[in-house]
């Protein structure tokens, strides 16, 4: 990992990291990650933790009645696990002179793009006072369908909700092999590109024992989020000193690079509706222009209208005037300018072809 200051990094706990082979929380490991990540956070990086464990650690301090519906079982046991789990990680932060906030959140938070900014302004505001963010899913009010496919997923949201620069993986197996981690024969991948052939034929369906989603889901969610310019890796979180290696770029582990930053910032943006603080209403002239495959950037000469209240560097939707949405940019300058320069020739483009993504239907 390149050594710069004010990265965000984000690194996931599963839950097998921070469970003994018998299902009994390992306090000792998560203390030992907890200063990793103390220390990774002097350094300057900026830490945001997605953990997992409120089950596994529920499971192991509440004895329930066997006639507790399935669905209500799994709800006790992250609520009381949760305390338990939010409480180790609140002292042993303490202990390092650092401050943690709790956040729980579902995946339908994501879709509300009023949640989402909410989440992203807390999730910046705490970053900016020093505090880590501890995120894990809400698992009394995510039942069934509404659930992430597990926290790999949240994980890959968040990375991307934030941009970060690196997201951490930790697992319990050193990473992706050609065949069962178990097996001597099988070599670890350490490098995966766009032109990597797909593993998906080497990963077996077994899954850690305390864990929900398996080695398939985050291979995707790793490969979506690599492809958003985000490097990302899956490393054993049982190694000694993991996030030191990691962080020196000593470790062993599966490394999914990042896509080129023009390549990502195109894709990124095809997934920031959420993000979105503003619109600009666009005549017939410039949505030919915009939709004809040609390299075109936006010029206020075909802007309608400017809606909403946005800044320089900030995303903003294109709409036609029928108010079809077809696409989505990076505003080169904020509303107010913007509003000034409607239907002006000979100026700069409000949004440059490089920050723009188009909906090609
Ligand atoms: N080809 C493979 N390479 C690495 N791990 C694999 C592979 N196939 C299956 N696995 C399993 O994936 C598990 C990790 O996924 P998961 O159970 O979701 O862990 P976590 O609790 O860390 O989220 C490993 O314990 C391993 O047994
Ligand atoms: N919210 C659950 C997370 C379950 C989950 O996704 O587990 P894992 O596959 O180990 O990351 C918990 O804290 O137990």
């Amino acid at each position: 990992m390149k050594d710069n200051k004010d990265q965000i990094l984000v690194i996931k706990i599963g839950s097998n990291v921070l469970t003994q082979p018998d299902g009994s929380p390992d306090v000792d490991r998560m203390k030992s990650l907890t200063n990793q990540m103390a220390m990774a956070k002097n350094s300057g990086k900026q830490v945001v933790l997605i953990s997992s464990g409120a089950v596994a650690f529920g499971r192991k301090s509440t004895i329930l009645d066997e006639k507790t519906d399935p669905v209500v079982q799994k709800q006790i046991l992250a609520a009381v696990g949760q305390v338990e789990l939010i409480n180790h990680y609140k002292q042993m932060f303490w202990q390092q002179g650092i401050k943690m906030a709790q956040i729980m959140v579902t995946k339908s938070d994501f879709r509300d793009r009023k949640h989402f900014l909410n989440i992203k302004g807390c999730l910046a505001g705490l970053l900016k006072n020093g505090i880590v963010p501890i995120i894990n899913e809400n698992d009394t009010v995510s039942v069934s369908e509404l659930m992430f496919t597990d926290n790999d997923e949240l994980a890959g949201l968040v990375a991307a909700m934030l941009s970060a620069e690196q997201l951490l993986i930790l697992s319990n197996v050193d990473g992706i092999f050609r065949g069962h981690p178990n097996d001597p024969d099988s070599e670890l991948i350490e490098k995966v590109d766009a032109n990597t052939p797909s593993m998906a034929s080497y990963i077996s369906s077994s899954k850690s024992s305390f864990g929900r989603g398996g080695m398939l889901t985050k291979m995707n969610m790793a490969k979506k989020t690599a492809d958003l310019g985000i490097g990302v890796s899956i490393a054993n979180g049982k190694k000694e000193d993991v996030i030191p290696a990691f962080i020196d770029g000593s470790l062993r582990c599966t490394y999914f690079e990042p896509s080129s930053p023009k390549q990502s910032t195109k894709k990124w943006l095809a997934h920031a509706d959420q993000s979105s603080k503003g619109e600009l209403v666009i005549n017939a002239g410039a949505e030919k222009a915009l939709l004809s495959h040609k390299i075109t950037s936006l010029l206020p000469i075909g802007v309608l209208e400017v809606r909403g209240d946005f800044s320089k560097g900030e995303i903003i939707r294109i709409v036609t005037e029928s108010g079809k949405k077809i696409g989505l940019g990076k505003a080169a300058f904020g509303s107010k300018v913007a509003f000034e320069k409607i239907g002006l020739s000979n100026q700069k483009p409000i949004i440059h072809y490089d920050y723009l993504y188009i909906h090609h239907s």
